[in-house]
């Protein structure tokens, strides 16, 4: 930061340089964006005072009229965007124009490519804003000043994109008798048909028709002697200025809905579906929530900003009210107004309310119902859905008990009905597949779509084309572990406890599988000696056709996999013993009868193989490589 007469020179965080450059390159063919992003702004800024002003009135300065106003000059080639909302503090200005303050942004800015139309769709995610201004412009000029505070205290922020100052800023102080925030625009070369009358009307009934302040221009008029449109002193109102959740559902098009998803969700898609209702009853309220079609950058974190703004009687209260949704559904975007809260609620009340909670509850049957809806009657965007935010989904299993059969109908998973990694499956198409006789629903859980597909604890299922669900999420263990049951079917591992697929068995398998058990009594008995407090035990399988050996966890064990992702995750999970199932009818166990000298060897390989193969890891993988040269070597007479 270097300092002048009057301005400071500051330097833009690498990542906000980053942004502009992928800005102007890859948004340039839609650039219209730039008017509804700072419109948006503006209205945002709007809201802010209202909601300040609420205690303390003095901040609307004799000025409580809220609006935007949008004008340009031709002969200057300048747009300026300004409006009379909260402005901004010089200390302000520096950490919202200068750096961008939210989680997760370097990793972002790791995952573009260079590839326009993919860096575009990311940049979509993160959300474009005020920089979105140097798509048109290659000189921006911000004039602010913050509510309540002296005309003394006004900033003047500008930057230029272009020569050596590109990736610097100047702010300096400035008399500011007007609050809030005046932006001007300096139009690059070839922009210079937006400065229109026409042109910007048309992109703000466009974009931004439903913001809830007035936009203002000034009227134009035809000039009979000029024959050309005159702007005159006069202002208009350029849109419905309403808030578009009030009105009722069919006087609202399609198309205004997109509009204000995009303002309300801060994002440059459309979205996926939505959801309007009025509430009437015990609370009353309006909701207006939305479903997006793309996940935010940040959805992983569960501490991010969470979408829902509340209104109290069209009174802006908050951003991101986290208690109006369940962390699950913390991709759902909207607004919820309502009539009964008090206009001074905060933070910390919302959190004790009964009535948020009913409102809550009420929006996520909502939402639910929304997705079921997807679900029903419009495949493909449920399955687009799913792809986005199932993850995300899958946590309301353990987190929403009063929901969790909805959530479970939702659920969508790969299984060996096609065993592709796509998850398509739910529970009911399970169910309405399962074989005569079968009362439970098999999944087998592992680290990768691959392990679970090849996994030695579905051999049995396979030769018996009953189907098993493949799972291989992380927070899949998390949803096994919550839902033991849907529609009255428990949903059982096929990689724990004793194999008991009751009627699915015939009488003759029982009977040669008790008699195994028999026979290989001794064998087995040796083996558990041999490997002794490596296993808890050791017995004869019906789970394998092709495999010698697997392992099962006992019955109120953890399962396996999760004790690896615990133990990942730096969790000091127990880890308890497995049990070692062998296969009679495999060669490798017959042949292991009849060892005597490298029985140990041969037990270890057979224990270290089951292991790897259901995803685990040795624990000394240099001796089971010997141990193997060492099998190899003998079976070769050397
Ligand atoms: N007209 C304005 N009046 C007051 N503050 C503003 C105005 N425009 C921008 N700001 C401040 O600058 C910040 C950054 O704006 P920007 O548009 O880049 O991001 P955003 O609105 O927070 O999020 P998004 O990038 O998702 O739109 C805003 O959060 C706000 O604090």
């Amino acid at each position: 930061m270097s300092q002048t007469a009057t301005a400071q020179t500051h330097a833009f965080q690498a990542e906000v340089k980053q942004l502009l450059h992928l800005m102007i390159h890859s948004l340039y063919s839609n650039r219209e964006i730039f008017l509804r992003e700072l419109i948006s702004n503006a209205s945002d800024a709007c809201d802010k005072l209202r909601f300040e002003a609420l205690d303390a009135p003095e901040l609307f300065e004799n000025d409580p009229d809220l609006a935007i106003r949008v004008g340009f000059d031709k002969s200057a080639r300048t747009i300026t965007v300004s409006d009379n909302g909260i402005g901004m503090s010089a200390e302000e200005v520096v950490t919202h124009l200068g750096t961008i303050a939210k989680s997760g942004t370097r990793e972002f800015f790791g995952q573009l490519t260079g590839d326009r139309q993919k860096d575009a769709n990311l940049i979509g995610q993160f959300g474009v804003g005020f920089y979105s201004a140097f798509i048109v412009a290659d000189r921006v000029t911000v004039e602010t000043r913050r509510a309540g505070q002296p005309a003394s205290e006004g900033v003047r922020w500008e930057c230029a994109m272009t020569g050596e100052t590109a990736g610097e800023y100047t702010t300096e102080a400035i008399e500011r008798a007007a609050r809030g925030t005046s932006i001007t625009l300096h139009l690059r070369e070839d922009q210079d048909d937006l400065l229109s009358g026409w042109q910007l009307r048309s992109l703000i009934r466009k974009y931004s028709d439903h913001i809830l302040q007035p936009i203002l221009m000034k009227k134009e008029e035809w000039d009979e002697d000029k024959k050309e449109q005159v702007v005159s002193e006069e202002d208009e109102t350029v849109n419905q200025a309403s808030a578009l959740w009030a009105k009722s559902k069919n006087e609202i098009t399609d198309d205004e809905y997109k509009a204000f998803y995009k303002h309300v969700g801060h994002d440059y898609d459309e979205p996926l579906a939505w959801t309007h209702n009025r509430v009437e009853g015990r609370h009353e309220y309006t909701q207006l929530l939305y479903i997006p079609k793309h996940a935010p950058f940040d959805l992983w974190d569960r501490n991010a900003r969470h979408g829902i703004k509340l209104y109290v009687k069209r009174v802006f209260i908050m951003d991101d009210a986290e208690k109006l949704m369940p962390t699950y559904l913390r991709f759902v975007r909207g607004v919820v107004d309502s009539a009964d809260l008090p206009l001074n609620v905060s933070r910390e009340i919302l959190q004790e309310s009964k009535d948020i909670d009913t409102i809550r509850a009420g929006c996520t049957k909502r939402v639910l119902g929304l997705l079921e809806d997807l679900a029903e009657n419009d495949k493909d965007n449920y399955a687009a859905f799913w792809k986005e935010f199932g993850k995300v989904l899958k946590e309301g299993t353990g987190e929403d008990f009063a929901n969790k059969d909805k959530i479970a109908g939702l659920l969508r998973f790969a299984s060996t009905h096609a065993d592709t990694p796509d998850e398509t499956v739910s529970l009911a198409d399970y169910i309405g597949r399962m074989k005569e006789g079968q009362d439970k629903i098999y999944y087998v859980t592992a680290e990768t779509f691959n392990a679970a597909k090849n996994s030695p604890h579905l051999e049995i299922f396979r030769k018996k084309g009953i189907e098993v669900l493949l799972l291989s999420d992380r927070v899949d263990e998390w949803v096994t572990g919550n839902l033991t049951e849907f529609d009255g079917k428990p949903l059982v591992s096929v990689a724990k406890g004793g194999l008991d697929l009751g009627e699915l068995e015939d009488e003759e398998e029982k009977k040669e599988a008790e008699k195994a058990a028999d026979e290989y009594k001794e064998l087995l008995d040796r083996v558990k000696a041999s490997l002794g407090e490596r296993v808890k035990d050791v017995r004869v399988t019906h789970r394998l056709t092709d495999s010698p050996a697997c392992l099962v966890a006992d019955e109120h064990d953890m399962g396996m996999n999760l004790a690896r992702i615990l133990k990942a995750a730096g969790q000091d999970a127990p880890m308890a013993k497995p049990i070692l199932e062998i296969n009679p009818s495999h060669p490798a166990v017959q042949r292991l009868r009849a060892e005597e000298s490298s029985f140990d060897d041969w037990a270890a390989v057979l224990f270290e193989q089951a292991l790897l193969a259901e995803g685990g890891t040795l624990d000394d993988p240099a001796t089971f490589v010997k141990r193997i040269n060492h099998l190899m070597l003998a079976m070769s007479g050397n």
